[in-house]
């Protein structure tokens, strides 16, 4: 026999406020949050993002004050991207692995300030490139994988030269992780990171980075789907992550987030590691604009999307709102 209502009512646990925590599943905490910050060159330098409002770009002086706050937020980790000026830019993009490039000055800066908040790098080469594609380009145009994996390992290991905690390779070119592992051993950096950017799909949802970081006007070709994932794929997802935790890579990420929420129970369900998710710079510009015409409850629907990510199997997020969020959970 089984019961049924009226014996049963799921209402009953929902009735007050003390029995819904006490049932929660999931928790959302400052730690389960990844800040990624946009670095621009010079001093007291800090520029607002049309696509992004409420974000901004800042040169490394402003950038360490981030960092203090990260800390005094509890935050473990913020992830840089650097704004390349477009003099700099080049075809084999050089400025990528430059020991005194904007990003490894950037690291240093943080290490020196703030030694405990763990640093993250991107290691992609497109804010480097002339053509704003991830990799080196042959005469077709098509993005070449290993002659463009040669430079991500030169890129990845002046980023722990530097003291990155983390490298997060997130081109999506064939092998990269392995490569970029056995550099990193070689040269006695046993402990730096890896976060693979393993499922990371082909998205409309990019833009506003894009924007970001200049490389939206200048992308040849238009598309990355030559080497980014079609969103039609979900297995696909699972091959690529088996293979980078083959590799050598400590984490795995799923990216975008909240359009891709299947694939990181899937990830997380089948490997068991540690499994983060990239909310991108769309998802923050939807969520924002329809904040901002007060047609959602920016705090609410914030707090939601970041609390079904961690349901979802995510051990953290990379989020624009990781600032916010840790402000809104230290007042309760
Ligand atoms: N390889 C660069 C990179 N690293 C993170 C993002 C997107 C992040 C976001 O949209 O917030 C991108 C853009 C892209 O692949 O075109
Ligand atoms: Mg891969």
């Amino acid at each position: 026999m089984t019961a049924q209502f009226p014996m049963i009512r799921p209402r009953r646990m929902r009735k007050d406020a003390f029995s819904r925590r006490l049932m929660a599943e999931n928790q959302l905490t400052a730690a389960d949050l990844i800040y990624p910050v946009f670095v621009l060159e010079g001093e007291k330098q800090r520029e607002s993002i049309a696509s992004m409002p409420g974000v901004e770009r800042v040169s490394i002086d402003l950038l360490t004050d981030v960092a203090d706050e990260l800390v005094e937020l509890g935050i473990p980790l913020i992830a840089i991207f650097p704004v390349t000026p477009a003099d700099v830019k080049t075809e084999l993009a050089e400025q990528a692995y430059d020991p005194n490039g904007l990003a490894q000055r950037a690291i240093r800066a943080l290490k020196q300030r703030q030694p405990e908040l763990g640093v993250m790098t991107d290691v992609a080469l497109d804010p480097f490139t002339i053509h704003g594609q991830d990799g080196l380009l042959d005469e077709t145009g098509y993005v070449m994988n290993d002659e463009t994996v040669e430079v991500l390992i030169k890129q990845a290991v002046s980023h722990a030269d530097a003291g990155a905690d983390i490298v997060a390779p997130s081109d999506m070119m064939d092998g990269r992780v392995g490569a970029i592992r056995a550099a990193l051993e070689s040269d006695g950096h046993i402990h730096t990171r890896i976060m693979a950017y393993s499922a990371k799909y082909a998205s409309s949802f990019y833009g506003p980075f894009r924007d970001a970081v200049g490389s939206s006007g200048n992308l040849k070709g238009g598309n990355k789907y030559s080497y980014q994932m079609d969103p039609a794929n979900g297995d696909e997802a699972l091959r690529e992550v088996a293979l980078d935790l083959a590799e050598g890579a400590d984490m795995v990420m799923v990216k975008p987030g909240m359009p891709y929420l299947d694939i990181v129970h899937r990830v997380k369900t089948e490997f068991k590691v540690p499994t983060m998710v990239y909310q991108v710079s769309g998802e923050y510009a939807m969520l924002k604009a329809a904040s901002q015409n007060g047609w959602l409850d920016e705090k609410a629907v914030v707090m939601e999307s970041l609390l079904a990510f961690k349901r979802a199997g995510a051990d953290a997020i990379l989020t624009y709102f990781a600032v916010d969020v840790a402000r809104w959970l230290k007042q309760g």
